[in-house]
């Protein structure tokens, strides 16, 4: 079984060679104004470009509208979409047969009974990513680097293929690879040295710790 890495919110070529070299199968490109990571459509369709063939480029959007889609998909050609924000199952499906791209559809998690939100976009999101609800003031719907609960997935149907998201970091991923066993998993504040700057040396350490709490060699 695969198991997938997501570094999102990169926005320089060092850190995306970074994330390339440790191993991502996905690499993020956020595209939300209040974000500290934000990028143009034009700047994440340069970067994507070293990624090709050895990751799959996500845009990462919130309740975005057809012209600003449109835009993205012109300038960088994902290969994949993660909608990040009150999208609902048609939207999601809009999108889909609109683009053609699979989409990863994302979820604010603080109880078991949050999972049963995602029965209307099962079988429409061709992914889900579980990400940690946003603290109280916070303008961002993810990349705020809080964690939920991860033990809350341990029961989760196998059939549901997901990223677990929210406050990863080098220290903690091994836990949370333990309690979820995940699929997949997605990172950005954590290997990060201030909000929107993404650090090279995190960005090794993660993969090491990942490699330890996956059993390889740290190497
Ligand atoms: O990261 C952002 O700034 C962001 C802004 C708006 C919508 C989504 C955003 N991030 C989405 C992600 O996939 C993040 O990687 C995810 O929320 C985890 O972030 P973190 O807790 O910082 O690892």
């Amino acid at each position: 079984m695969t198991f997938d890495i997501k570094i999102c919110g990169l926005k320089t070529p060092e850190t995306l060679d970074a994330a390339v070299a440790g191993g991502a199968s996905h690499v993020g490109f956020i595209f939300f104004a209040k974000s500290p990571r934000n990028v143009a459509p034009e700047q994440a369709g340069a970067l994507r470009l070293a990624a090709r063939g050895k990751a799959q480029a996500v845009a990462v959007t919130v309740d975005a509208d057809d012209a600003f889609l449109d835009a993205i998909v012109q300038a960088m050609a994902p290969d994949m979409l993660q909608l990040h924000g009150k999208e609902s199952p048609e939207r999601v499906a809009e999108v889909k047969a609109r683009y053609g791209l699979p989409v990863m559809k994302a979820f604010s998690v603080s109880a078991a009974a949050d999972f049963d939100r995602i029965a209307p976009w099962r079988g429409v999101a061709d992914r889900f990513l579980f990400d940690a609800k946003p603290p109280r003031g916070s303008e961002l719907p993810g990349g705020n680097g809080v964690s939920f609960d991860w033990r809350l997935l341990a029961g989760l149907d196998p059939s549901i293929d997901y990223m677990l998201s929210g406050g990863l970091n080098a220290a903690n991923i091994g836990d949370a690879l333990r309690l979820a066993n995940p699929p997949g998993i997605d990172i950005s504040s954590g290997v990060e040295s201030a909000p929107g700057v993404k650090d090279t040396a995190l960005i090794e350490d993660f993969f090491k710790s990942v490699r330890i709490a996956r059993g390889r060699s740290a190497a």
